[in-house]
């Protein structure tokens, strides 16, 4: 199964919020007239990063005969969206659509923002439910694109990636499932269980760490875990390794102490290596919603997150929280789980995110 149909499938499972919302909003107010040729739908080639755009202007309907002549895209849809319901893009329907985006957890500002541009120029049209979701799907993808990006590799060695997040996010799973991927592109890699307080935690990253076929360093419960993470540098570069991952312990953003030991682990990192970590992989938890975007404000000021990874998108309907992160911060997203086996982890395509969050095929 490719991992788009996977997503599609799990996000579809758990977050069909969107796209029947969508269909409902369509059929609620669905008039009764003969089918009118599909306007086009804007498919940029190339993703663009998102421009703010003005306020809707509210705009006569296009008469038919002036509108361009619809592109590949455009024709496809209008002979297979013509005898689905249609109703009129007004404000009343941006209303609607507006509020089901929000409640699908990409926040106030983004849905807002989403809403304005699908509006933009399409304001009295008469639009289909397929037509929405390639419109939303479209947007989607413009704000995502920029922030699509794998987790960089250098020629540093050891590349060091510490791995942040909150208590169960996936950091250990995310770790095990990006191990087997480097491990199977021919990179030497080397995992470190920082997470020295709970035995649990180590047995689980030697699970992993057996799976992928990679070592896994640890450290005697309770002992300082950033001593464990000098240890670990010593021994990856005597190695000759290109990666070495570092787990750390799961901490509440109101855990001083957790956090500055963080901030420890960070100091003494640097101690062998000034220009590591190269990475800090914030892991979040799509089940959280809106809460990941305090998550992301707070390791911010903690350690300096270079990257995103989102776990746990096959169990939610929140999954419209991805949105708002990267509207907000801008920070790339290297990766995405849809669930809890080796392969269930992969790059963000933003394409393909946004296609499976709406509910459209590929
Ligand atoms: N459904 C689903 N479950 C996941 C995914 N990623 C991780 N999990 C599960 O989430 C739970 C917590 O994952 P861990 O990797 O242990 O999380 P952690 O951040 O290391 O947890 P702490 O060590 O407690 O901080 C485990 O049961 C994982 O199997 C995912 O993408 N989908």
């Amino acid at each position: 199964m490719s991992f788009f149909t996977k997503l599609r499938d799990r996000l579809t499972r758990s977050s069909s919020k969107i796209g029947a919302g969508l269909d409902d909003i369509v059929a609620e107010g669905a008039d009764d007239a003969p089918a009118e040729p599909a306007p086009p739908v804007a498919q940029p080639a190339v993703p663009v990063p998102v421009q703010p755009m003005p306020a809707p202007v509210q705009q006569p309907p296009a008469p038919a005969e002036a509108a361009p002549r619809p592109g590949m895209m455009g024709r496809l849809f209008g002979r297979a969206g013509s005898d689905e319901p249609r109703r009129e893009l007004d404000d009343a329907m941006l209303e609607e659509l507006e509020d089901m985006l929000v409640q699908a957890d990409m926040g106030v500002e983004t849905a807002l923002r989403v809403t304005a541009n699908i509006a933009e120029g399409r304001l009295g049209r008469r639009v289909s439910s397929t037509e929405l979701k390639e419109l939303l799907a479209g947007e989607i993808a413009r704000i995502m694109a920029p922030v699509a990006k794998p987790l960089p590799i250098y020629p540093k060695r050891p590349q060091v990636v510490l791995v942040v997040g909150v208590n169960g996010s996936g950091k250990t799973t995310t770790i095990g499932k990006l191990a087997s991927q480097f491990k199977a592109a021919g990179k030497n890699v080397v995992v470190a269980a920082g997470d020295t307080f709970r035995a649990a935690a180590v047995e689980q990253l030697q699970v992993w760490g057996k799976r992928a076929g990679v070592p896994v360093m640890t450290a005697p419960e309770g002992s300082d875990p950033a001593s464990l993470a000098y240890d670990a540098m010593v021994r990856a570069e005597a190695e000759g390794a290109d990666l070495l991952m570092i787990d750390t312990a799961g901490r509440l953003q109101n855990r001083q102490d957790l956090m500055e030991e963080l901030a420890k682990i960070v100091r003494v990192i640097r101690k062998k290596d000034p220009s590591a970590p190269h990475n800090t992989l914030l892991v979040l938890d799509a089940t959280t919603g809106q809460n990941a975007l305090s998550q992301v404000e707070t390791f911010q000021k903690l350690a300096d997150v270079s990257g995103l990874v989102m776990t746990k998108l096959d169990g939610t309907a929140r999954g419209g929280v991805l949105v708002a992160l990267a509207d907000r911060f801008g920070l790339p997203i290297h990766a995405i789980g849809v669930g809890e086996q080796i392969d269930d982890l992969d790059a963000f395509d933003a394409r393909e995110f946004a296609r499976a969050l709406v509910g459209l095929a590929d």
